[in-house]
């Protein structure tokens, strides 16, 4: 007989797949955990509800040791722990950061004693959490450009402007950084590099918890609302969890709340906000599997190459649409594609006719203000009018409110409108799962090719793969949409 063929043993090997699955490996044995402990510890905290493990899909973050409670707090911790501007200000950097004109942002006083406490290394009393930050992150300011190239079009953007931003915010910090030469033996440009900078901004943007201080006249007048949080920083994001989090002026400690159940030995999920994935590895060097706010943004350019590029009115609908602010934030999603693009399409697809009609339309609704305006004076003296007045723009009124109704709440102007936005709208779907399918062969090459990149690659590829999933769902919906008017 095979060994473990039976039914009993396939249950129990499904049920340790499962819970090795959603359970994570204990780190807390590990001297830099039990060195951070014991740091804060000192500073009178001591966690009682959660241990550091390694979770497989989501990485390093916190386990439940026990079953927690819905409302139940799950972790508070003492301002003596979180690391602000008042840290910074109250430290040897104080003196420098009060000198100097004009005053640093507050995100340039926490980067530059961030760098500061990495390169005292041993001589620092951050050291133990120093320890367990990241030595490096994975937001677009730290991939190859190779890797960037790789990204979707609008985010690739946006990942070179990261990159110059940070690069703008090391240049122009560069005569701060060298006042403060008297602080050290080496030279600063070798301690405050970009490199080191650049470290130092990604730990503060993926980290900091929202905590707002008062302006001080040392520091810009940015802002101030980053505080680092020790430990408490360990909570990876879940787009499903709702918890409360927030500085508790009364016991002085930052505190998070859960507004759901969690089972012992699960992994304790916190929600940085509804973003979408393009948002999160933006802001957050990561990828959310199944998040229900993920999609696949559709470009003005996109647009036009699936249209007919014979249309004269082209350049007419486009100002339209931007005019009305519906250019952006067109996309596909896991239900289909958004009502914003299925609308923005269907006035592209307007025939002449039908798009003159919807012009003149705009312009009676212009007329209509016109006339309101300069009858104001006249209504507001002679009540006599009133009544008339206000019953013949009260007609114009619904006649434009229908207008708009059809066409920019995307009511169904024609059957052959219709159609053919569906059908525009499927060429660029499918459009863009050929785009994905050649991108994912290609980051499958690279990483054969380019070991050193394996992580960045497998980031893209994660991006990548749940697009060409919302894609799939999407072209699905829109075939189901189509025969309708077929
Ligand atoms: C506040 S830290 C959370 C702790 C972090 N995992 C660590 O090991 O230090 C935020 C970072 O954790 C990672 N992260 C958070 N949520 C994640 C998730 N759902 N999946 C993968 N990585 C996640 C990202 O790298 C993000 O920049």
């Amino acid at each position: 007989m095979k060994n473990g063929g039976g039914r009993t043993s396939r249950i129990r090997r499904r049920k340790l797949f499962r819970s090795s699955e959603s359970r994570g490996v204990n780190e807390s044995y590990k001297p830099e955990f039990i060195e951070l402990k014991k740091w804060l510890k000192d500073r009178k905290f001591e966690d009682t509800n959660l241990i550091p493990a390694c979770f497989p899909g989501t990485g390093r973050g916190l386990m439940s040791k026990t079953a927690l409670r819905e409302g139940q707090t799950v972790i508070s911790l003492p301002a003596s722990c979180l690391l602000t501007t008042d840290t910074v200000i109250r430290s040897y950097l104080g003196a420098y950061i009060a000198k100097w004109q004009p005053p640093p942002s507050p995100l340039l006083a926490l980067c530059t004693f961030l760098v500061s406490e990495k390169h005292a290394g041993d001589r620092s009393s951050w050291k133990p959490y120093l320890e367990v930050l990241p030595k490096a992150y994975t937001c677009p300011v730290c991939l190859e450009p190779e890797v960037v190239d790789l990204l979707p079009s609008p985010l690739k953007a946006k990942a070179w402007e990261q990159r110059s931003h940070v690069w703008e915010f090391f240049s122009s910090s560069r005569g701060f950084f060298s006042s403060l030469q008297p602080l050290f033996s080496e030279a600063v440009e070798s301690i405050f590099s970009y490199c080191a900078l650049r470290w130092a901004w990604c730990t503060v943007n993926t980290r900091a918890v929202y905590m707002k201080r008062p302006p001080r006249l040392c520091l810009s007048p940015e802002p101030d609302t980053c505080a680092l949080a020790p430990y408490l920083d360990l909570l990876n994001h879940s787009p499903d969890v709702q918890v409360k989090a927030a500085f508790n002026e009364e016991t002085r400690c930052y505190e998070i709340r859960t507004a759901a159940r969690c089972g012992r030995h699960k992994e304790v999920f916190i929600c940085y906000g509804p973003h979408d994935n393009h948002r999160l590895l933006l802001e957050y060097g990561f990828v959310s599997i199944r998040n229900p706010h993920a999609c696949v943004y559709v470009s003005k350019d996109m647009l036009v190459k699936y249209l007919l590029s014979t249309d004269k009115q082209m350049n007419k609908k486009i100002s339209i649409l931007e005019d009305h602010d519906f250019i952006e934030n067109l996309t596909f999603g896991w239900d289909g594609p958004s009502w914003r693009l299925l609308t923005a399409l269907k006035l592209l697809c307007l025939e002449a006719e039908e798009l003159w009609m919807w012009l003149r339309l705009l312009v009676s609704q212009r007329t209509v203000m016109l006339v309101k305006l300069s009858f104001l004076l006249l209504i507001l003296r002679i009540p006599c009018f009133l009544s008339t007045v206000s019953a013949s723009t009260q007609d114009l009124h619904i006649g434009r409110s229908t207008c708009w109704k059809k066409v920019l709440l995307g009511e169904i102007i024609s059957d052959t409108n219709e159609k053919t936005s569906l059908d525009v709208a499927q060429k660029i779907c499918r459009y863009f799962i050929e785009e994905t399918n050649a991108v994912l062969q290609k980051v499958s090459r690279m990483k054969d090719e380019e070991v050193a990149l394996m992580n960045q690659l497998t980031l893209v590829e994660t991006l990548r793969t749940e697009e060409l999933k919302i894609l799939q769902a999407s072209a699905k919906v829109l075939i189901t949409l189509q025969t309708a008017f077929t």
